[in-house]
């Protein structure tokens, strides 16, 4: 049993892994300042492992609260989520990019040093591919960025590389793909606020009527049906993966990997699974392309299954059917799963 603190543990991915690292008979301790996240969620992963988790409510950027964390919790390792992730607000506003996902991640690793906690697993992404031209992409591709975000990562990747040349740091870098789907309770999942700017939670809603119709944005790409691919995996899955992780990263094992299904979904396809799994042709049209897309983004999982053993589990249905059990739920209040 090891006890690991989530920074951003109260998030999509986080709360998701506090379910996979109870299951894995670790234990997980959060350090979020829901900034996006609602606080009832800690009672709902209770519901799911039988005690909310511990939280520190506080941000990575306040010193004082990671040193209480570590103080009051004998931590073994860190899974560091806590970040902003909205491409299209970071080309709007980079220096709050920089502040909450650069500067965070060094005063976390400070934080870290000085408590003499060495093992950091960090979210990374598939956006530090930039463009690629190769497919399926291996962690060997070239790196780059579009978008203050994605510099926003590749650039934390590379400072916890260096980091580790000086100190004991353990690193494992996860580069995700596209996470979607929720826990098959449906008593947690993705809570995006607003109108989604992504492709499941957008048909989520359309299904639950709160948007008319799904925009496909553009069928002219160089791709079988002209739509945008997508590696899209299961977030249980995902968080599957990070408990491995960092069982690797307790036994001394750093390492730099895709996080993937390694198949790649089209839009169109992916419309077809959700409407399926809502039991009725969902609306939509297509519209031009969205500025920044790029046509393909799938990875070569062969290397987490090497080094970590990793493989993905979960189906496109099993996706889709989650998500849409989710969002009833979250509609009802999350009183489908309640028992009393
Ligand atoms: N969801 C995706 O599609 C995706 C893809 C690739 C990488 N990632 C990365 O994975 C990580 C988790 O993503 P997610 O989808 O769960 O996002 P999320 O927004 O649901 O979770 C992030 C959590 O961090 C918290 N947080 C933000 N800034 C903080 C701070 N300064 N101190 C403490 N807590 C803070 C938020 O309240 C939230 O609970 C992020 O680093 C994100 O960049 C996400
Ligand atoms: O309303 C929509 C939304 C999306 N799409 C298309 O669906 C695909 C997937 O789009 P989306 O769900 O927005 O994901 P990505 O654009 O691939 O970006 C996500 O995945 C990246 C890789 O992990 C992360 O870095 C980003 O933060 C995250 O938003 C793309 O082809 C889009 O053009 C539509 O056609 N209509």
């Amino acid at each position: 049993m090891a006890r690991i603190l989530l920074t951003g543990g109260a998030g999509y991915i986080g709360s998701h892994t506090c379910v996979a690292l109870h299951e894995a008979g670790h234990e997980a301790v959060i350090l979020d300042d829901f900034s996006n996240a609602d606080e009832s969620v800690v009672e709902r992963i209770g519901r799911i492992i039988g005690a909310p988790p511990p939280v520190v409510n506080g941000s990575i950027l306040d010193g004082e609260a990671v040193r209480r964390a570590f103080a009051e919790h004998a931590i073994d390792g860190v899974i560091h989520f806590a970040a902003f992730k909205a491409v299209g607000e970071s080309v709007a506003n980079p220096l709050a990019y920089f502040e909450n996902n650069i500067a965070g991640s060094i005063a976390l690793a400070r934080a870290m040093r000085e408590a003499q906690v060495w093992p950091l697993v960090f979210s990374s992404t598939a956006t530090v591919y930039g463009e690629p031209d190769a497919f399926p992409i291996p962690e060997t591709a070239p790196t780059g960025y579009t978008s203050p975000y994605a510099f926003t990562k590749i650039t934390v990747e590379q400072i916890l590389a260096q980091a580790a040349a000086a100190d004991p740091f353990v690193i494992g870098a996860l580069r995700y793909f596209n996470p979607v789907g929720a826990h098959e309770s449906a008593l947690i999942g993705e809570d995006p606020r607003g109108i989604p700017d992504n492709l499941m939670p957008y048909m989520a809603k359309v299904a639950m009527g709160e948007l008319e119709q799904l925009s496909v944005f553009g069928d002219d790409y160089d791709t079988p049906d002209g739509t945008g691919l997508r590696d899209y995996i299961h977030v249980m899955d995902l968080a599957e993966a990070h408990v491995l992780s960092m069982n690797a990263l307790l036994e001394g094992r750093a390492h730099t990997l895709n996080i993937g299904t390694g198949i790649p979904t089209s839009v169109l396809q992916m419309h077809e699974a959700y409407s399926r799994a809502v039991g009725r042709e969902l609306p939509m049209r297509v519209v031009p392309r969205r500025p920044g897309d790029v046509p393909r983004l799938d990875a070569d999982p062969a290397r987490a299954l090497e080094v970590l053993g990793f493989e993905a589990k979960r189906d496109l249905d099993a996706m889709c059917r989650d998500s849409w059990r989710w969002v009833r739920a979250q509609a009802a209040g999350w009183r489908l799963n309640d028992p009393s």
